[in-house]
């Protein structure tokens, strides 16, 4: 599969500018809120009011989901009174998407308006702390992809996005982790919620065991297939970015583990405790005043 054309990124700022006023003229819906949801976390949509949606197939530029438990819809409605868009299903490298693929909707995203992202997915724990159906607040990630060069932000800079050199070190928002700590605290959830550092593999198949010893003392608390491309291009465009990843099964880090992880498993945990990660965020989207945020955003966002 080609997407890039010579050097040239698939998705330019034309191209995103056209799906973005694609978009635009067809929904009264101004989001400020992107949502991503992970494998089996598409339900996250379901108590939006005022729902809008598109199947991915309809947008211009946009690419099809294929894998189970990614619906492949782009869906606006509000939570608690904020304008919220969703994705419903996420594009990942093993797909044979192009990294600009894969982050395509990010863009889509900041063009629509959007100032903060919220990604979720499914993970396995690496971490002998975390239970199956824990949540982990994403602190900070290791992307392993972009040490070998798959990185999104490879290619030409266009500026209008985002400046050459963008600053990772405060890629997960601090006063959102926070808020998500203290909102687990007030729903009684602070047992199965904990801060952790999100590894990205490109798959898709799951770890040997020799790796997932080197990815846990390398410091990653969990692992997974995605989600470090489409925070690190939401950071270059200056997007405010929070994390949660549901720990969906443990990584065997042992030669007699009798653990054998797939994703029929995986989309199962996910389903099952979806509903938490649910709360979870309408919780915090009820406590989270985008207005005051976003002085800070911009305050913040030195990029
Ligand atoms: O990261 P999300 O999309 O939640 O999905 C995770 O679950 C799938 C494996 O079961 C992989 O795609 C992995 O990345
Ligand atoms: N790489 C990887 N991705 C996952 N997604 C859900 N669980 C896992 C896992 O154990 N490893």
């Amino acid at each position: 599969m080609m997407h890039i054309k010579g050097n040239q990124c698939c998705c330019s700022f034309d191209d995103c500018r056209n799906t973005a006023e694609w978009l635009l003229s067809r929904t009264r819906h101004r989001p400020k809120i992107g949502i991503i949801c992970g494998s089996g976390l598409g339900l996250l949509v379901d108590s939006a009011s005022r729902k809008q949606s598109f199947r991915y197939e309809d947008i211009p530029n946009f690419p099809a989901s294929t894998v189970a438990g990614h619906e492949g819809c782009l869906v606006f409605g509000d939570l608690k009174e904020k304008p919220c868009v969703f994705m419903q299903g996420r594009f990942h490298l093993y797909e044979g998407y192009s990294m600009c693929k894969v982050t395509f909707p990010v863009r889509i995203f900041k063009l629509l308006g959007v100032e903060t992202v919220i990604v979720t997915n499914a993970s396995g724990s690496l971490s002998q702390d975390f239970k199956v159906g824990d949540i982990m607040i994403i602190k900070d990630h290791i992307n392993l992809p972009g040490f070998a060069g798959q990185h999104p932000l490879c290619g030409p800079n266009d500026e209008r996005f985002g400046i050459r050199f963008p600053c990772m070190s405060d890629a997960y928002s601090e006063e959102l982790r926070k808020l998500a700590l203290d909102t687990s605290a007030e729903l009684g959830y602070s047992d199965f919620v904990h801060e952790g550092v999100y590894c990205m593999v490109s798959g898709p198949n799951f770890e040997t065991v020799a790796e997932a010893r080197m990815l846990h003392i390398l410091g990653s608390d969990s692992v997974g297939m995605s989600t470090i491309p489409e925070v690190t291009v939401a950071k270059h465009c200056g997007l405010r970015v929070f994390g949660l990843s549901l720990i969906t099964n443990k990584v065997p880090l042992d030669y007699s583990s009798e653990e054998k992880v797939n994703h029929e498993e995986v989309l199962q945990i996910s389903k099952m405790r979806a509903e938490m990660v649910q709360s979870l965020i309408y919780a915090m989207i009820a406590k989270y005043d985008i207005n005051e945020l976003n002085q800070s955003v911009q305050m913040n966002c030195q990029n």
